[in-house]
């Protein structure tokens, strides 16, 4: 493990002061990952998924669930629909649902009128700021962010410019999530680091640091578009992220595995990963959240 350097608690002041120095980033948060460690680590919680995998723990999978539909062909009524089950997942039990809805920004207003109209609460969770590929204008990615807002999104995912990333041009990075995070206002950011298009572990621990010193409140895999998607080692690193800005500051942001996660054992696997890195904390849905589409399907067959 890396050792955190006396430097990097100023350096995490100036940056939340709104400083973001570029040499000292590099310096403090470059490291390299040991992959014998990590597979060691992942071959552990896949064995714990297993142990864990009961009823109890299925219920709460069910509850970190943001229950998601981001497709061109969504309208108003697949979209309330899928309210409705997020509300109600389990039809037996009036006692338990989901994280959010996840949708695309055009349909927040029909969850919102539907919650309104039955007068039922439930987050809405909008993707915008250039989802999924985040090729465009910051000027439309904030503007996204503060019509889903008003909408009545009450979180709101936005993806990291991966160019800039590649590019390891980390101050646009975090410039980016740090306009996005003001465009929010009081909706809570979950900033996606897209981890399958960042080529190298370093970068998504870099990543993981530009989004979380911008004031993400999460940080999230993937968008579900990429061809790689959620995976338990890039889950270890930036987790590891997490935990070191604990440390520092004794600040919790919160961690969401998302995309082409569908069975309970991958989702146990996530849990256990969280569980083993954070700590149990860690485990209630205003810190740990997964994306998912179709996974809640595979739950209820489960119980
Ligand atoms: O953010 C959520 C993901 O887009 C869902 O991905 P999925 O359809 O592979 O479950």
């Amino acid at each position: 493990m890396a050792t955190i350097v006396p430097t990097l608690f100023s350096f995490v002041r100036d940056t939340c002061k709104g400083r973001f120095d570029v040499a000292t980033f590099e310096k403090e948060v470059g490291r390299d990952f040991d992959n014998q460690e990590i597979t060691q680590a992942i071959s552990r919680y896949e064995q714990e998924a297993k142990n864990m995998r009961n009823k109890d723990e299925i219920r709460k999978v069910i509850q970190y669930i943001d229950l998601t539909t981001l497709n061109g062909d969504d309208t108003a009524s697949k979209v309330v629909a899928l309210a409705k089950r997020a509300i109600n997942p389990i039809p037996t039990d009036p006692s338990i649902h989901c994280g959010s809805v996840c949708v695309y920004p055009q349909r927040i207003a029909d969850v919102k009128k539907f919650l309104k109209s039955t007068n039922q609460t439930c987050h809405i969770t909008g993707v915008a700021g250039g989802f999924p590929s985040g090729q465009y204008h910051l000027q439309s990615k904030v503007l996204e962010c503060e019509l889903s807002v008003a909408d009545g999104a009450t979180e709101i995912d936005i993806v990291i410019s991966r160019a800039s990333a590649l590019e390891e041009d980390w101050k646009t990075v975090h410039d980016e999530v740090l306009a996005c995070k003001k465009a929010c206002g009081s909706a809570h950011l979950k900033t996606i680091l897209a981890t399958g298009e960042l080529k190298t572990l370093s970068n998504v621990y870099k990543a993981s640091w530009a989004s979380i010193l911008a004031g993400s409140d999460f940080i999230k895999t993937s968008t579900g578009k990429e061809t790689v998607n959620a995976t338990l080692e890039v889950a270890y690193v930036m987790c590891t992220a997490i935990k070191r800005w604990y440390e520092l500051t004794g600040k919790k942001v919160g961690f969401k595995p998302a995309g082409g996660i569908k069975t309970v054992d991958e989702a146990l696997g996530f849990v256990a990963l969280v569980k083993d890195i954070l700590g149990e904390q860690w485990l209630n849905p205003t810190l740990f959240r997964i994306g998912a589409s179709s996974l809640l399907d595979d739950c209820l067959k489960a119980l």
